[in-house]
């Protein structure tokens, strides 16, 4: 069953086409990420989907459009609730303006945030902010919840706890999640699927496993460091290449043991066997590089 259906979804802004002819489903249950550089389109394609632009196309929801704001949560990238009011009365109002039932009390301790409760939003760290953010987002009790950028701002320890919550959210309680990053290890670790915007078009759509296998097929990767670069690059040719500090092998699974030990003979050390990661298949499609924190850019 579908939760959202995309049929040639176009956005201008003046003379900017901010998306074109884009076309998706995003089934009930899953995690789809949305993935692109500055700019890309991304949260236009959010915002067209809460109606909150105008666009060309359709959209579909797999319930009665006018519960929108009822059945959908949406996590914005800059919170715009209340930043002089304290936690808890924020909640409170959410739940009011929402009809919910939902116990507050639970919810915070959910987000390890109740001992904030009577702090300003403003005092809050980032990562309580977020958490608090996101825990508005349940308060309604939605069927979908869409994040745009999950995770900016925030340190590893927090965004790997946030990653934890949203893939319970998703496990245990069915919510369908849509979320937009710049962050590959993120889509890695959450979504089913992925949907990658280049310049307000879809350059690639698919499961994050089936992208990294149509990428590399049944290669895998051996990674080692050396004192001589050259007599690697003598014997393996165009399948080396470098990483920082590292070399690295692409080779076919059934070469496995014979890669092995002419790396070893060859005087590698620190040797190590990998397989290909979504990072990886990205990097190698579409030609972005890294930048700082994992972040994606144009390369
Ligand atoms: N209100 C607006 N008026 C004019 N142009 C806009 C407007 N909002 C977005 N754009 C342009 O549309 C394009 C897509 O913007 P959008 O914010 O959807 O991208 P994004 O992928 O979310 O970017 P970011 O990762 O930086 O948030 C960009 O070129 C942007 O400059």
């Amino acid at each position: 069953m579908n939760m959202i259906k995309l049929e040639g979804l176009s956005k201008k802004y003046g003379n900017k086409q901010a998306l074109q002819d884009i076309h998706f489903t995003v089934e009930t249950g899953s995690i789809v990420a949305v993935l692109g550089h500055n700019g890309a389109g991304k949260t236009t394609l959010i915002n067209s989907i809460m109606n909150i632009v105008d666009y060309e196309g359709r959209i579909e929801y797999g319930f009665d459009q006018k519960d929108l704001y009822k059945k959908v949560g949406y996590q914005m990238q800059s919170s715009s609730y209340e930043s002089e009011a304290k936690v808890y009365e924020v909640c409170k109002l959410y739940r009011k303006i929402l009809k919910s039932r939902v116990d507050l009390d639970q919810l915070l301790q959910t987000f390890d945030i109740a001992a904030c409760r009577n702090m300003y939003v403003k005092n809050l760290s980032g990562g309580q902010r977020q958490k608090l953010s996101i825990l508005l987002t349940l308060i309604g009790e939605p069927e979908l919840i869409i994040f745009d950028e999950l995770s900016t701002g925030l340190d590893s320890m927090a965004r790997r706890q946030i990653w934890d919550y949203v893939k319970q959210l998703n496990e245990e309680k069915g919510v369908t999640i849509i979320l937009t990053s710049h962050f590959l290890d993120e889509v890695e670790y959450l979504a089913d699927r992925v949907v990658i915007l280049d310049k307000g078009r879809i350059s690639r759509i698919g499961d994050v496993s089936s992208i990294i296998r149509e990428e590399f097929e049944a290669a895998k990767k051996i990674e080692f460091r050396t004192h001589d670069r050259e007599v690697f690059r003598e014997r393996f040719g165009s399948e080396l290449s470098s990483s920082g500090n590292l070399l690295c092998i692409r080779y076919k699974e059934e070469a496995e043991e014979e890669v092995y030990r002419q790396v070893k003979q060859l005087g590698g050390y620190d040797i190590a066997i990998r397989n290909y990661t979504f990072e990886d298949a990205f990097l190698n499609m579409l030609g972005y590089k890294l930048v700082k924190n994992g972040e994606i850019s144009h390369g």
